[in-house]
């Protein structure tokens, strides 16, 4: 770095001149405020100063990432944030301008005008050393990684996940300024950063759409602890407004925690129950008597039932929610009344009575319970498109108090279609980007896209890691579901920036089994260790997964556990035992040096060190139980470990879950029968013994299986 030190000192002179603009600018906004004229003005300036002071970054951030130097000798210092100089000259450019856009884009191949790209190792405002890529002597190289990309995907990981700026790789930026009139699919194996260039798409947008503002762009995602992890991305780019939520966070407010078997959270998943929904709701607008007598001013009013018929008729036809429609309905109604009674009857408790008995007022919750509760409503709205026995299924008795009534995960989106149903449609959005949007339902992808206003939309996936009741083999299936307003551009990303080689050489075997025409991302780097493969006995499993964990943790890495929920109790208690203290994925928590992780869970997140618990009970665990070991075998970003009693990688299909011979189906005992057996018998230990005797019931129970065998 020596002979750096002259050029290293210069740079450094002009960081911190841009450094003391940025501090000055930050003084000025801090004076805004002070200069109201009146309260009200100052809540507004503050507001105003508080964003403005977002966009200049924190002080103690270097103040660029990087230079370009053109053809013409000219210099463009680029940064997360815009810093101009006392006359609003820009000394350095923020990263979403387009001037920006070749130090992302050049390569050897198209250089985009550029004879050198600078980029900065910095230390707060510190220049510590820099790497420069000199286009012209890069004739006959290759594009790989560079040390800065090398360098920054190396770190140690927290909970949360980083904003990738100043590494952004040309295919990657690509996407990220890819136009917003389209379904933008990226795809990709793990770790090939679809997650962060979709964040970075967001800021991107914002930034060179003026008419697009935070507020209008919604980022939808798979659970709260997803959430989390990657909450700080956008803020940290200074696009703090930008609405993040979890698919079930979009449901109204009601009490969640019910489960159900996966048959009927499947069942209720299909865009089907759709069309049922709105059925049901118009099932619910009566029919009027031959004759309506209404007591109006003391004395009586008769409307011919013809004539409510014909303003029920005119109301349905509007395309209108069933409560504008009502209020339709009810102004005709008066309508109608005062005619005949020579008054004005708006506001007449007899012709309220006779609204709410023949056009109800609903709310969705309300009406759903009502609806699960009556096999004979669900029959009626069932009509040809369901047999009896989804009828059946779909059938379950309501809480006597809509208060206490527990709503399953796959009830919040028809609570949700209800609602539009009912009150039309909510808030709206011009953006929505989906994360994990390969395990989404129907109806999940129904209650999010009916929030895009114009079909603006980026998805994120792999169907490789696509598991559970809607696991995926085409994103048709995906986008089938969404506004069809914009073409569909499915884009792969190719380098897989996560994983180092060793673990996932690993991994890849799973693929001709999990996903056979998934093509694997090319890995950009090596880990520091190949995966570790304990074989344990049973009794030895858990402690052997805390020791691992520990170790990895008391040298301090990041570490995630992957557990399947059959092994999961053994290992919290072999945690508790060891007084390792852990964060639980499950409470939406992340961030303790060791944490707790479902291989559901798992989906999105990554850590320094895993140790996957049990491939075999992973496998089990799901319809795709591979592509849930293959999402569990990626979380890494430098070491892994597998403990196990069974195979550590196994790549046959497991017996139940294998399609039945021609001669083997009726003895077969099916995956749907095997779920109503745990079911039943979930439901008789639950009735039977308290919660926390249910893992020792259950071991009992193997043992005495195991003897059995
Ligand atoms: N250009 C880059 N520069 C620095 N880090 C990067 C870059 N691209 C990706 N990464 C890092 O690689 C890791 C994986 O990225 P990300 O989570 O976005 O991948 P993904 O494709 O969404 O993975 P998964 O399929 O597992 O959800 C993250 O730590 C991310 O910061």
């Amino acid at each position: 770095m020596g002979s750096k030190s002259p050029e290293i000192a210069s740079e450094q002179t002009f960081f911190d001149a841009a450094a003391r603009h940025r501090a000055r600018r930050r003084d000025g906004l801090a004076e805004v405020t002070a200069a109201a004229a009146h309260p009200g003005a100052a809540v507004h300036l503050k507001r105003y100063a508080g964003k403005a002071a977002e966009a200049l970054g924190d002080n103690d951030e270097a103040v660029a990432f990087g230079r370009i130097d053109d053809e013409s000798d000219d210099v463009l210092y680029i940064g997360r944030h815009v810093v101009l100089d006392e006359r609003s000259e820009v000394l350095i450019a923020n990263w979403q301008a387009p001037a920006a856009a070749p130090y992302f884009e050049a390569s050897h191949v198209d250089r985009r005008g550029l004879v050198r790209k600078r980029s900065y190792q910095c230390d707060g405002n510190t220049i510590q050393d820099f790497t420069d890529v000199l286009f012209a002597q890069l004739a006959a190289a290759i594009d790989g990684p560079d040390q800065r990309l090398l360098d920054e995907l190396a770190r140690a990981r927290t909970g949360e996940m980083r904003d990738i700026v100043a590494t952004i790789q040309a295919a990657q930026f690509e996407l990220i300024r890819a136009p917003m009139e389209q379904v933008l699919v990226i795809e990709g194996g793990p770790g090939t950063g679809k997650t962060a260039v979709a964040l970075h798409r967001v800021s991107w947008l914002l930034f060179n759409n003026p008419d697009l503002v935070p507020e209008d762009v919604l980022v939808v995602g798979p659970n709260p602890t997803f959430m989390r992890y990657i909450g700080r991305v956008l803020p940290d780019l200074g696009d703090a407004e930008v609405l993040m939520r979890d698919v079930a966070r979009l449901a109204p407010g009601v009490r969640r925690g019910r489960t159900e078997p996966a048959e009927v959270s499947r069942l209720k998943g299909e865009a089907r129950l759709a069309g049922l929904l709105s059925r049901a709701l118009r099932n619910r607008v009566g029919v009027p008597e031959p004759a309506e007598r209404l007591l109006l001013g003391g004395r009586f009013v008769t409307v011919p039932g013809t004539e409510l018929a014909e303003a029920m008729a005119v109301a349905s036809a509007a395309e209108l929610p069933y409560s504008q429609q009502r209020r339709l309905f009810w102004d005709r109604v008066n309508h109608l009344v005062s005619q005949r009674a020579g008054v004005d009857a708006a506001g007449a408790p007899a012709v309220t009575n006779l609204v709410d008995r023949l056009w109800p007022q609903q709310s969705a919750a309300a009406f759903l319970r009502d609806l699960f509760g009556s096999r004979a409503r669900l029959s009626a709205a069932a009509g040809t498109e369901f047999t009896a026995e989804e009828v059946r299924q779909l059938h379950r008795q309501g809480a006597d108090r809509l208060s206490e009534e527990v709503w399953s995960a796959a009830d919040l989106p028809l609570l949700d279609e209800l609602e539009r149903l009912i009150d039309g449609p909510g808030r709206q959005y011009a953006h929505v980007v989906i994360d994990e949007a390969q395990d989404l339902s129907p109806m999940q992808l129904r209650a999010i896209g009916r929030r895009c206003a114009g079909g603006s939309l980026t998805l994120v996936g792999d169907l490789a890691q696509s598991t559970g009741s809607w696991a995926r083999d085409d994103w048709a299936e995906v986008t089938d579901h969404l506004p069809a307003v914009h073409p569909v551009v499915i884009a792969p990303l190719r380098y897989g920036y996560r994983v180092p080689a060793q673990a996932y050489r690993l991994a890849a075997r799973l693929l001709p089994v999990a996903a056979a025409g998934v093509t694997p991302p090319e890995v950009v780097r090596t880990g520091p260790a190949e995966p570790g493969i304990h074989r344990v006995s049973l009794t030895e499993r858990a402690g052997r997964v805390v020791a691992l964990a520990a170790a990895h943790a008391e040298k301090g890495a990041f570490v995630g556990i992957v557990c399947p929920a059959r092994c999961r109790r053994e290992v919290e208690a072999a945690l508790a035992d060891n007084g390792v203290g852990w964060s639980s994925a499950q409470r939406g928590e992340l961030g303790g040096s060791v944490n707790l992780v479902s291989p559901q869970e798992a989906k999105g997140l990554e850590f320094d060190a895993v140790v996957v618990v049990e491939p075999e009970q992973i496998v089990a665990e799901d319809d795709r139980g591979h592509r849930l070991l293959y999402v569990a075998l990626t979380r890494t970003t430098a070491y892994l470990d597998i403990v196990c009693v069974a195979d550590p990688l196994p790549l046959t299909v497991p017996p139940q879950r294998r399609p039945p011979a021609a001669n083997e189906g009726a003895a077969l005992f099916t995956d749907r029968a095997v779920r109503r057996l745990a079911d039943h018998l979930a439901g008789q230990l639950s009735g039977a013994a308290p919660r926390a005797s249910w893992g020792a019931v259950l071991d009992e129970v193997r043992r005495v299986l195991d003897a059995t065998d």
